[in-house]
C-alpha cells in the first residue's frame, strides 16, 4: 500500500438527498496513518459523506480527492465501505461469504480474515443463523481480505460487544500504522489515539486534533 503521501481531502463539498441540501462548502483532509471521526445529528449527512467517498452518492459540488493512491483505479476502488446494512446473503455459509468477496475484491487470506474476527469457529454456518454481532464481524472482514487504503465505516461498533470492539479497534489501528486512511462516522469513543474530528451540521465544520 503506497502511503507515505496518501491524502483524502475534500473542498467545497456538497450534499443532496431527494432533492434537499444536506450540507455544502465542507472542507476536510486527511493523510496516511490518520482517522476522520465524523459526528453530528441524526440526517447531518454522515452516511451521505461516507457513501459519497465511496462513490455511492452523487456529488452535488466540489470535489473529493485522493493523492498518492493509485493512479490506475478510481477512489471508490481504493475504499472499503462498511455500512448500516451487512450487505449478506442468508443462505451463504461464512466461509462461502467470505470466498465470493475474495474473488469479488481480488483478495485471498481467508481463513487468517475469518480468524481475526473471531469468526473461525463458525465458517461452516449459513450467515441467517449468526447474531447481530457476528454478522457485523463477516461484514467487517472485507476489511482484510483485500487491502485497500481507505477504510469508511458507518457506525461499524453497531451491534458489537466490549472484546469484538476492542478487536476492531486493533485492527483499525493496524491500518493506520500501515498507512492507511480511516473515514468513521461513530459516536463511540474508540479509543484510537489521536484523530481529527469533523463535526456535520455544526456552523462551521471543525476539523481538528481530538482523542477518538
Ligand atoms: N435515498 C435518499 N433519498 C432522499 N433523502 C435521503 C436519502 N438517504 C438519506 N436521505 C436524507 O439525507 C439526509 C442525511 O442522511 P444521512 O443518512 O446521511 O444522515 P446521518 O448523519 O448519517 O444520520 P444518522 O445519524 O441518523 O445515521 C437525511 O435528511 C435523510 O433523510
Amino acid at each position: 500500500m503506497k502511503s507515505e503521501s496518501l491524502r483524502l481531502s475534500a473542498s467545497g463539498l456538497a450534499c443532496e438527498r431527494g432533492g434537499r441540501v444536506v450540507f455544502g462548502g465542507l472542507d476536510f483532509e486527511v493523510g496516511g496513518g490518520e482517522a476522520l471521526i465524523v459526528t453530528g445529528r441524526n440526517g447531518a449527512g454522515k452516511s451521505s459523506l461516507l457513501r459519497q467517498i465511496a462513490g455511492l452518492v452523487d456529488i452535488a459540488g466540489g470535489r473529493i480527492a485522493l493523492d498518492g493512491g493509485d493512479p490506475e483505479r478510481t477512489l471508490p476502488e481504493q475504499t472499503h465501505y462498511v455500512g448500516h446494512l451487512d450487505a449478506l446473503k442468508p443462505a451463504m455459509s461464512v466461509r462461502e461469504t467470505a470466498e465470493f468477496w475474495a474473488s469479488y475484491l481480488g483478495g485471498a487470506g481467508i481463513d487468517e480474515a475469518l480468524a481475526q474476527l473471531d469468526l473461525d469457529d463458525l465458517v461452516e454456518l449459513p450467515v441467517a443463523y449468526l447474531s447481530a454481532g457476528q454478522k457485523r464481524r463477516l461484514a467487517l472482514s472485507r476489511l482484510l481480505l483485500a487491502p485497500r487504503p481507505v477504510w469508511l465505516l458507518d457506525e461499524p461498533t453497531v451491534a458489537l460487544d466490549r472484546a469484538s470492539i476492542a478487536r476492531l479497534v486493533g485492527l483499525m489501528e493496524a491500518h493506520l500504522a500501515g498507512g492507511g486512511i480511516i473515514v468513521a462516522a461513530t459516536h463511540q469513543d474508540m479509543g484510537l489515539g489521536t484523530a481529527r474530528s469533523l463535526v456535520l451540521g455544526a456552523p462551521q465544520a471543525a476539523d481538528e486534533e481530538v482523542p477518538a
